[in-house]
């Protein structure tokens, strides 16, 4: 919203004075940072806006500053109450009223003077307790000065959850009485993507919010904050909160100059990732530190395994003690806050967490963060890599690449999402459920290409978020368009203009370690091409496939170098949305919900989760790379038919994807319902002679020792049957190593020709069905390895096998 100049100025100079104050006096900062200002002048304005900052920018303090210098209640919106307890920790230190409401017994009698309080001056009568806190409830409203001076409650930060507000009841009453009196001086809107069904974390609570405020807060100045929205998650947010017209989005560079990026490869290491995380370790002995993974057990096993591998010699060297902890959900409460505690206070150095850790954690010198499992999306990246070096001084960031990984969280993708009450059983939620399917499809894959990337990690954390290094913000925003509303974001801010040098060496890539990406690379493009691997392209290595997808099969799965590879539409086309919805309206995903896709060669077919036992118990190798081999009670069934492909794809009869995003090839695969690129089934091994690539990925596999690594090593797997429909390195993986686009049609129809002439069959092109079936995502094969000193037994393996047991 345009200030106008004059009396608005004066206004808000007087304001900013204040703020000032109370910023050194209270908070202990000398100036404001980032958008804190232009934040603090809106909603002091009375005017919405959305605050985009990343994850340390300082987001918080623009609520709390005005919510200190305002008369009334600044309602914040938080999803996790037990993770604001830092906040509301450092507040109370600083000597303001803050309060959440919970339901846990430890915290009842605060919420009930709480609730005494804002009863008081809302409309409602209170209870009548007086509590320790000192917060007086005798009736009457703020006119009758219940406490002899107070116009207003005592608190000044009230922190719910949404789902609290949702609920009605006294709170309501009493927060619509204080907005009737003037006394709610702001809605704050914490980790407001959760808004977006577009957001990462979509939370369908939040989308009663606008209904609320629109409801019981009318006039009261909304402030949304998040460190990841795309500009369409932003114009979502608006859309829900109900901003009015010409609201400002605030936003600032989403790089964090001061955290290192780079990426390993769990499949590609000679000496297993664990060793590898150990070795990093300790190199940083005595700094704090979080490694993400995604499930219970390994965040336990794994906090073991590193207190096995580091406390004894820590302790041997007579420095601190080295300790790590797990953090999850399924730990109790007291066990969460012990880890976290300890944590905080630096008695603990490591936290293996699930990403429930970090939120609402502000220490500010965690110096390195690790994805042990790769995250579900680029937002989920950027916020959790953002916990580290939140005191501005160098952290890393690493994440552990592996294609098990990608597997599991492309079936997880695939699972319907929850819908909000009233949508239940509607079509437009079906069609929400649907689009989110696809979303989390998308953003996996958008991982994927940012780990798979041969380039400057940054430039494509950046590019994600829409900042594009060099081009003004109109060019930044064009072309984001063609990319699709995944990685659209606000183009048309100023802000969007990042330098071409934004990096400097501060990634793997620049920092000089191409040559390790280049070969690890080429190892997984290697291991796919003999088979032994899950079908979803290696990005760079592959060849670069038409973003239309339509059928005629062209090869490869990867995208080019500095794109995302994404067409959204082309997934919406296959999901039968493009045309105003799928005839599929069984209220699933348009796909069947398995993560056992299995490619013969005339096709995909599909099946539900299996018992894991009986895919390990598959035989694997002799099918002469038909990928997983199958029980015979699978065998045969579900065959690919025209009923179970997706109405796009039953209306076009599309015959391959096309390629394009590692996961989204997957399923248009799955929808195309045949092999990608024509590629469909295994034909043994890749013709070495044809290939560049394939020769040396032959040539690597052929080395005793390295197929022993290959086939034991890989993934920190454990349970995992991993095979893959043959999959040559076709002659563009030679092509896009050199960076050239993939050929046209004719240079294509030339090369055919070329390949006739000289007696070499065209090598069939990547095949992209997925056919990984479980993943543990855990340590155990490496931990097994640790304790006992032995590799995970080989699988055996066939000539363009399919099967792979990693222990
Ligand atoms: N103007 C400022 N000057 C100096 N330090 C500041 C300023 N504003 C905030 N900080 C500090 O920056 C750190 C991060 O702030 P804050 O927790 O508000 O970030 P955030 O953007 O909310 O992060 P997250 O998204 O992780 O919750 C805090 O330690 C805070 O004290």
């Amino acid at each position: 919203m345009a200030h106008r100049g004059g009396v608005a100025d004066v206004l808000w100079e007087a304001r900013r004075e204040k703020l000032l104050r109370a910023l050194r006096d209270v908070f202990g900062h000398q100036g404001f940072r980032g958008k804190q200002e232009e934040a603090m002048r809106e909603v002091s304005s009375g005017h919405d806006a959305l605050v985009v900052m990343p994850t340390g920018g300082g987001k918080s303090l623009c609520y709390q500053l005005p919510a200190v210098v305002a008369d009334g209640v600044c309602v914040v919106i938080s999803p996790l109450i037990a993770l604001t307890e830092d906040q509301l920790r450092g507040l109370y230190e600083k000597g303001v009223e803050a309060a959440s409401l919970t339901s846990s017994s430890a915290s009842r009698s605060r919420a009930a003077a709480v609730m005494d309080d804002i009863l008081a001056y809302g409309g409602g009568s209170g209870s009548g307790h007086s509590t320790k806190e000192g917060v007086t409830s005798e009736k009457g409203g703020p006119n009758s000065r219940a406490d002899g001076a107070r116009a207003a409650p005592k608190i000044k930060l009230l922190y719910v959850t949404p789902e609290k507000l949702a609920k009605g009841g006294e709170l309501t009453t009493a927060l619509a009485g204080l907005a009737k009196r003037g006394l709610i001086s702001l809605l704050a809107v914490d980790e407001a993507h959760c808004v977006s069904t577009w957001g990462h974390d979509f939370r369908p609570a939040y989308l009663e919010l606008g209904a609320f405020r629109k409801k019981h807060l009318k006039g009261v100045p909304c402030l949304a904050l998040t460190a990841t929205a795309t500009e369409e998650v932003c114009a979502d947010i608006k859309k829900q909160l109900g901003f009015r017209e010409g609201s400002r989005v605030l936003k600032t560079s989403f790089n964090r100059a001061e955290i290192h990026l780079s990426v390993h490869y769990k499949d590609a290491m000679d000496g297993g990732a664990l060793e590898h995380l150990v070795g990093f370790l300790r190199e940083r002995r005595g700094q704090s530190g979080i490694v993400y993974c995604h499930k219970r057990d390994t965040a336990e096993e794994l906090a073991k395994a590193l207190n096995r591998a580091l406390r004894e010699e820590s302790l041997l060297d007579g420095g601190k003690a080295f300790l790590a902890m797990p953090y999850h959900g399924k730990m109790s409460d007291h066990d969460r806050t012990e880890a976290q505690a300890k944590f905080m206070s630096g008695e603990v150095d490591v936290i293996a967490g699930s990403v429930a850790f970090g939120m609402g954690v502000d220490k500010s010198d965690v110096r390195f963060v690790v994805h042990w499992d790769l995250p579900k999306s680029m937002e989920g990246l950027y916020q959790e890599l953002g916990r580290a070096g939140r005191d501005g001084s160098k952290a890393v960031s690493v994440v552990y690449h592996s294609r098990e990984t990608v597997g599991l969280l492309a079936f997880l993708a695939r699972k319907p999402r929850p819908l909000a009450g009233k949508e239940k059983g509607t079509e437009a939620g079906r069609k929400r459920r649907r689009r989110a399917s696809l979303k989390a499809v998308k953003a996996v894959d958008s991982v994927v290409a940012y780990c798979e990337k041969q380039g400057c990690r940054r430039k494509a954390l950046l590019a994600h978020f829409g900042e594009v290094p060099g081009a003004p913000a109109a060019a930044a925003a064009a072309g984001q368009k063609k990319r699709g509303p995944a990685t659209a974001s606000a183009g048309s801010s100023k802000s969007s203009f990042v330098p071409t040098d934004i990096c400097r060496g501060t990634c793997d890539w620049c920092g000089g370690e191409r040559e390790r990406i280049k070969t690890d690379l080429l190892k997984l493009a290697g291991a796919r091409a003999g088979g032994g691997w899950m079908g979803v392209g290696v990005r760079d290595l592959g060849g670069r496939a038409g973003a239309s997808g339509k059928g005629g099969g062209k090869g490869g799965g990867g995208a080019p170098q500095d794109d995302s590879g994404w067409d959204a539409k082309r997934y919406y086309r296959l999901a039968g949305e493009e045309d105003g919805g799928s005839s599929d309206d069984s209220g699933q995903c348009p796909w069947p919900l398995s993560a056992t896709k299995r490619t013969t060669g005339t096709g995909w077919s599909g099946s539900r989760p299996r018992r894991k036992e009986k895919r390990l118990q598959t035989p694997s190798g002799s099918s002469g790379g038909r990928g997983v081999a199958r029980t015979s009670s699978e065998a045969g069934k579900r065959p690919a038919s025209a009923a179970q492909k997706p109405p796009a794809a039953r209306r076009s009869g599309a015959g391959g994807s096309g390629g394009g995003g590692a996961v989204a090839d997957l399923f248009a695969q799955m929808f195309s319902g045949k092999g990608s690129g024509g590629g469909g089934g295994g034909k043994g091994m890749p013709d070495a002679t044809a290939n560049p690539s394939a020769a040396a990925a032959a040539k690597w596999r052929e080395k005793p020792d390295r197929q022993q690594e290959h086939r034991s090593s890989g993934s920190g797997g454990n349970s995992f049957v991993v095979g893959g429909v043959q999959a040559s390195s076709s002659g563009s993986t030679h092509k896009r190593k050199s960076g050239q686009h993939e050929a046209g049609p004719q240079q294509q129809q030339h090369r055919r020709r070329k390949d006739a002439a000289d007696g070499h069959h065209p090598s069939p092109a990547p095949s992209l069905a997925p056919t990984l079936v479980s993943s543990g995502g855990g340590v155990d094969g490496h931990l097994t390895r640790r304790a006992g000193g032995e590799r995970g037994a080989p699988a055996p393996r066939g000539n363009g096998g399919g099967s792979r047991r990693a222990d």
